[in-house]
């Protein structure tokens, strides 16, 4: 089944007669049109338009199987004005300004407006095939560019060095960053998003480097931590702990299982090694066309793994003063189990 026929189904379920999807990452998996934030579409039981501007006329009509009218707002919304008379029509009110929800209102007064959450999201939770293909192409081509790229994480290189050598990569490849990286060392590896900066590595750093790559649409996501000379042994402890827990958390990967306990695991770990406090965010998260997507594994979450789930283990422990360690794995969550798609090796300190 298509995402569009499982969106109308989830449509009935949630009392609604259509939907403005407005969300580019939602954009795009109903209407495969690649230029989401330059696209809207409204779906209803029987039909489904993808509104896009004269820029993409020949790019909507490349991509996207949906009818498709070439307008800017305020002509996008009355053309789709007929036809809502008498509907209940959802927008997403996770993405939707106030200011574009007044224009719907005053452009589709004949229509009841309703606010929906996460409707396309968690559709696509669960991979397809085909996308599961795409986010295990990235991720392939992010392990070739770290191997690459490894040898040059020496004493003496600047952070934004080996960030610009992995960037450089990935677009000589055909595909580009998921996402500004993060290459954090010494005592800059304390925190979670340090994205590259001119420090200089020193002998005896950890370097965090948490890098994806974007391939088709589709994103990969992994953290490598590698030690640069010989470590001090409260790093080289920290750094064991966290691969504990990491591995720990991959291997209680399967279907039913709830993210929040996969959680739950892996912080009782640290926390075993006195650094529950210093693991400062959630175990991981989906990922797809977007970095961050459901399900979302928070402690907080009621999120159930399923198969065709592609998620994040990514515990850390992040040290003020004195450096973090991070590892990342990307894994697909199979019938029986799990399936890590990133390749890199993890250093035994
Ligand atoms: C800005 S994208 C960050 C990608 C990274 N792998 C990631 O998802 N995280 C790093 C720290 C925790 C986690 C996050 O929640 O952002």
């Amino acid at each position: 089944m298509t995402q569009l026929q499982e969106l109308r189904r989830a449509l009935s379920r949630a009392g609604l007669d259509a939907a403005w999807i407005s969300d580019p990452a939602n954009v795009r998996a109903v209407s495969g049109f690649s230029s989401g934030k330059d696209g809207k579409v409204l779906v209803t039981q029987g039909a489904a338009t993808l509104y896009t501007d004269a820029r993409y006329t020949v790019q909507a009509a490349e991509e996207s199987p949906l009818d498709t009218f070439i307008a800017r707002p305020p002509a996008t919304l009355e053309h789709a004005a007929p036809g809502l008379t008498g509907l209940r029509v959802g927008f997403e009110a996770d993405h939707l300004t106030v200011a574009a929800l007044e224009d719907l209102r005053e452009h589709w007064p004949q229509a009841t407006l309703v606010a929906v959450q996460g409707l396309v999201q968690s559709l696509r939770a669960v991979k397809t095939g085909a996308e599961v293909q795409a986010i295990r192409d990235a991720q392939a081509l992010a392990d070739q560019v770290f191997a690459e790229v490894r040898p040059l994480i020496v004493a003496g290189a600047r952070e934004l060095d080996i960030a610009s050598e992995i960037e450089l990569r990935l677009r000589r490849a055909g595909a580009q960053s998921a996402f500004d990286l993060i290459v954090a060392s010494g005592p800059r590896g304390a925190m979670p998003h340090g994205t590259a900066s001119d420090r200089v590595i020193q002998d005896g750093d950890l370097v965090t480097v948490d890098m994806g790559a974007q391939l088709r649409g589709y994103n990969s996501d992994m953290t490598r931590t590698v030690a640069v000379g010989t470590p001090g042994a409260e790093m080289a402890r920290v750094y064991r702990a966290v691969l504990e827990a990491e591995e720990a958390a991959v291997r209680a990967v399967k279907p039913g299982v709830r993210t929040a306990d996969l959680d739950r695991l892996a912080r009782d770990i640290l926390t075993g090694h006195g650094l529950g406090e210093a693991f400062a965010h959630s175990l991981g998260h989906g990922v797809g066309l977007e970095v961050h997507e459901a399900p979302s594994l928070r402690g907080t979450s009621d999120d159930v793994l399923q198969p065709g789930m592609v998620i994040t283990i990514e515990p850390g422990a992040y040290l003020p003063g004195v450096g973090g360690v991070r590892i990342e794995d990307l894994v697909l969550v199979t019938d029986s189990g799990y399936e890590v798609l990133s390749q890199s090796p993890k250093e035994r300190l």
